[in-house]
């Protein structure tokens, strides 16, 4: 991919996640910035990853041809109006990871109508594993979108939405879930200290049962997850009444009442950011 100087304006989880699997994979060092109004995780993002860092947003966005935005989406407007005030922006490609702040209020925020890619990432990009949502309008140029894609592509799965609404689907289905398996494996590993595991033990076997379990869904395409299912429930067995368990106290309903509450409340950030 192109290695365009680019600079992440905030230096949060996020993009720490995001430069910690761009630099693994070959992105180099001295092309990335962050800049962040605090000390300990600019040093911290020097320290481990040997890249640029300042406390000026306006340098940082100055140097780059790209632009993360990276902060909370409720300082999104006083970071971008200070940008468009104090920086030239034409030429410079913006990349928002923010939730529920659409394209063009993202254009708003900057004062013009800038090459902005939406996208939608999330935390397991620190380990290349990322998945990321992209959304972009049809004025984009090419070279802009494959970098891009690329870039996301660095640090996992990416893929591109057609109508900007599907974002909030990307959110539900991958940007906050990494959340819900951490609380199911948590419910996990409390449940299995009561049958007289130390903690650690108890971590270690279900986050091993999870890792197996991704490992045999992405190893097996071609079969169905409720095949997969199928192929550990003995018939009489144990898994069976496990199962059973969850489907009579409506799991999928309340799976899907989940994702329904991540989307209703990105919709609701929309209109108040
Ligand atoms: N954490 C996650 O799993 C995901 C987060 N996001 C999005 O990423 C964005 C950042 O989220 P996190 O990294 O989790 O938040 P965070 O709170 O860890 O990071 C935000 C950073 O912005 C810095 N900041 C505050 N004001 C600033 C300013 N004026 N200029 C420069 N930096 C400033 C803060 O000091 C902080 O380090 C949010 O918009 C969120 O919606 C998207 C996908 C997943
Ligand atoms: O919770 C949030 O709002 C962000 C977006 C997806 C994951 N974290």
């Amino acid at each position: 991919m192109q290695h365009r100087n680019i600079a992440f304006i905030g230096a949060g989880n996020m993009t720490k996640s995001i430069i910690s699997g761009m630099v693994s994979s070959g992105y180099p060092s001295d092309r990335i910035t962050a800049s962040n109004p605090s000390r300990p995780k600019l040093d911290d993002l020097q320290q481990h990853f040997g890249i640029n860092i300042t406390h000026d947003n306006h340098a940082a966005v100055n140097d780059a041809e790209v632009v993360v935005l990276a902060v909370k989406p409720q300082l999104m407007e006083q970071v971008c109006q200070d940008l468009a005030k104090h920086c030239d922006l034409s030429g410079k490609l913006f990349v928002s990871i923010a939730a529920g702040i659409p394209h063009k209020r993202l254009q708003q925020m900057l004062g013009g109508e800038y090459d902005v890619v939406r996208t939608m990432p999330n935390t397991p990009s620190a380990l290349g594993k990322g998945m990321t949502g992209l959304y972009a309008d049809a004025s984009l140029d090419a070279q802009d979108k494959t970098y891009a894609g690329d870039l996301m592509g660095q640090v996992g799965d990416i893929v591109w939405v057609e109508d900007e609404a599907q974002i909030n689907g990307v959110i539900a289905a991958a940007g906050s879930s990494p959340a819900y398996f951490f609380l199911f494996l948590q419910a996990m590993q409390e449940f299995t200290m009561t049958q007289g595991f130390d903690k650690d033990t108890a971590r270690r076997m279900v986050q091993q049962a999870m890792l197996g379990s991704a490992e045999m869904v992405c190893h097996n395409p071609d079969l169905e997850l409720s095949e997969l299912r199928a192929q550990v429930t003995s018939k009489g067995g144990t898994t069976a009444q496990a199962v059973e368990h969850f489907q009579k106290n409506g799991l999928d309903k309340l799976v899907a009442g989940a994702m329904a509450a991540a989307i209703a409340r990105a919709e609701e950030m929309s209109d108040l950011f």
